[in-house]
């Protein structure tokens, strides 16, 4: 069990709020001026990764108070209960052990009285081997012929993951070998990806933890229709459907073969699922030797986390920064901007990651909180976002606290892009720390000549304020295990969020809601009679659907 801190009632809440009166009246572009050795006291290597978290508005004693706050709240012994694998995520009376998943140790890591560890291993062993077959070509489908797309059919964890990381890597990605991902239940997901693809030559991957989700079976049932349309004999199923699931009944009775399912256990939650047989799609694309060092670059990143002093640990740093502008600074949102277009989804990941873990308003002993929780996630890639939403984090009212994330080696290193790219990557975080000055704009104005007129009327929408926060995160190259440490920074960056705001990260309550009245709603589609059963707004909608659809 985890020990439930009441977050706002710690003594380093209370320093902290009067900490923020004294640093509300200073700018980051001040705290620079006064200390030159802000870069070497607030940044930090792991590995090709680096961390500068210097433009944010902190000093040292910001960063006491931080971590008095995170012991006060007993992260370290969290950390410690996560990796032991007892039942922290209590309200499902499951262990929480996605770091089982990457433990290249190979240490053992015992749920209730078993080591794991064997389990995690067959299935990796099951997935090098069906993954090399595919790729190589060895495994062929009903009229002989090799697989050239695979189809993974999933929803939430199920799809976000293996798409973030397939985008991401494509570079490693085996050419002749493509991936598609259908999620929706909107038919149009999966009519568009079927267009292209050959039955003869498609593998589907239907993945689903509990393998009872209706988009994913929904899209799952009719992958097979289309397909039983040109090869006609349901034994062929056995070639082109796999499943990856905790299901094994649910698998069977769809009709794949478990020789054919890959699984994992309830200890993996959804959203942290990658790492699982949930990656299979991920292994086969980029091959499965990149793929154990995406889960290497996991393991390296969970043993920083799970060593490292809680001052040095980055993870916790960023958990903590994040918590300084949520609950102090009442920022209600994150960005997360990556200046790297293969990671054009990882914004997309994180909002699931996040917001599904830790947007909760329950404390960990049922009780409402009366403080803020987790943020809303949202980000594009760089330079696109520059274009489109940049406007408000330079010179709206709102306080958006952001991670810009960029690769000093470019896999398209073509003329002067990169350079191109970069400079805006360093350009926009400087600018958003000093903003400018009326002065400066005055004199900027001045040395273009421009009328005293104009320069009275124009001056005050060309200032900037500037200290906005931001982390800089440079990587080295964006490669599999880069990749595998970045995202298992974020994962325990929400780990760390979650136990200091003493809340339950790993249950998704909140999704069911929808999901019972869209099952009450569904039959009521079934004919055209006048529905009366709920509220005038809701009835309204359906019966001008019904209406409209004849
Ligand atoms: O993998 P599945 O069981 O199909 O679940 C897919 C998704 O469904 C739910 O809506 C949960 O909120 C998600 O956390 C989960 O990832």
């Amino acid at each position: 069990m985890l020990t439930s801190v009441k977050f706002d009632q710690t003594k380093a809440f209370k320093k902290l709020k009067s900490h923020h009166k004294t640093i509300s009246k200073t700018t980051i572009k001040d705290l620079f001026s006064e200390d030159q050795k802000r870069f070497s006291k607030f940044s930090l290597k792991f590995q090709d990764i680096l961390l500068d978290y210097s433009k944010n508005n902190i000093n040292g004693r910001t960063m006491v108070y931080l971590n008095e706050l995170a012991e006060e709240c007993k992260l370290g012994e969290a950390i410690e209960k996560m990796f032991a694998g007892e039942g922290i995520n209590a309200t499902e009376g499951r262990a929480v052990l996605h770091t089982a998943l990457r433990n290249r140790s190979n240490t053992p890591v015992i749920v209730d009285g078993k080591d794991v560890m064997p389990d995690v291993n067959r299935v990796l062993a099951q997935m090098k081997a069906f993954s090399e077959s595919v790729r190589s070509g060895e495994w062929k489908g009903y009229t002989g012929k090799k697989i050239t797309d695979i189809v993974n059919i999933g929803i939430g964890g199920s799809d976000l993951g293996p798409v973030m990381v397939t985008e991401s890597l494509k570079p490693y990605a085996k050419k002749g070998l493509n991936v598609h991902f259908v999620s929706n239940v909107d038919g149009t997901h999966i009519a568009e990806t079927l267009k292209g693809l050959d039955p003869e030559t498609s593998l589907f991957m239907i993945a689903s933890k509990t393998f009872t989700t209706q988009e994913t079976m929904a899209n799952a049932h009719s992958a097979r229709n289309w397909f039983l349309e040109t090869a006609v004999d349901a034994e062929f199923v056995k070639k082109h459907f796999v499943a990856i699931s905790t299901n094994a009944k649910g698998v069977a009775e769809f009709g794949i073969d478990t020789q054919n399912m890959f699984e994992f256990w309830d200890w993996v939650g959804g959203r942290y699922s990658l790492w699982s047989a949930i990656g299979l799609s991920i292994a086969c694309y980029i091959g499965f030797a990149n793929f154990e060092a995406l889960l290497e670059g996991a393991h390296q990143m969970d043993l920083h986390f799970k060593n490292t002093p809680l001052k040095r640990n980055a993870p916790v740093i960023l958990g903590l920064l994040g918590i300084w502008y949520n609950n102090f600074f009442n920022a209600q949102s994150h960005a997360i901007l990556p200046y790297d277009q293969y990671m054009h989804r990882f914004a997309a990941y994180f909002q699931q990651g996040d917001m599904e873990s830790n947007g909760k308003s329950t404390d960990r002993n049922g009780d409402e909180v009366n403080y803020q929780t987790g943020p809303v996630i949202w980000g594009e890639p760089g330079t696109n976002g520059q274009h489109a939403f940049y406007q408000l984090i330079h010179q709206g009212t709102k306080l958006i606290p952001a991670d810009f994330i960029a690769p000093a080696v470019s896999q398209n290193p073509i003329g002067e892009h990169h350079k191109m790219l970069m400079s805006n990557f360093f350009a926009q975080t400087e600018a958003l720390m000093n903003g400018k000055t009326k002065e400066e704009v005055i004199a900027e104005f001045v040395k273009a000549g421009k009328s005293q007129g104009d320069i009275d009327f124009l001056t005050p929408f060309k200032v900037f304020k500037g200290n906005r926060p931001t982390n800089s995160i440079l990587v080295k190259k964006l490669n599999p295990k880069v990749l595998g440490s970045l995202v298992a920074m974020y994962e325990h960056k929400i780990f760390v969020q979650g136990i200091i705001w003493n809340i339950f990260s790993f249950d998704q309550w909140g999704v069911e809601l929808g999901k019972q009245l869209a099952n009450k709603i569904y039959p009521e589609l079934q004919d055209d009679s006048e529905v009366t059963s709920h509220d005038v707004s809701t009835n309204n909608l359906i019966n001008t659907y019904k209406k409209w659809r004849k």
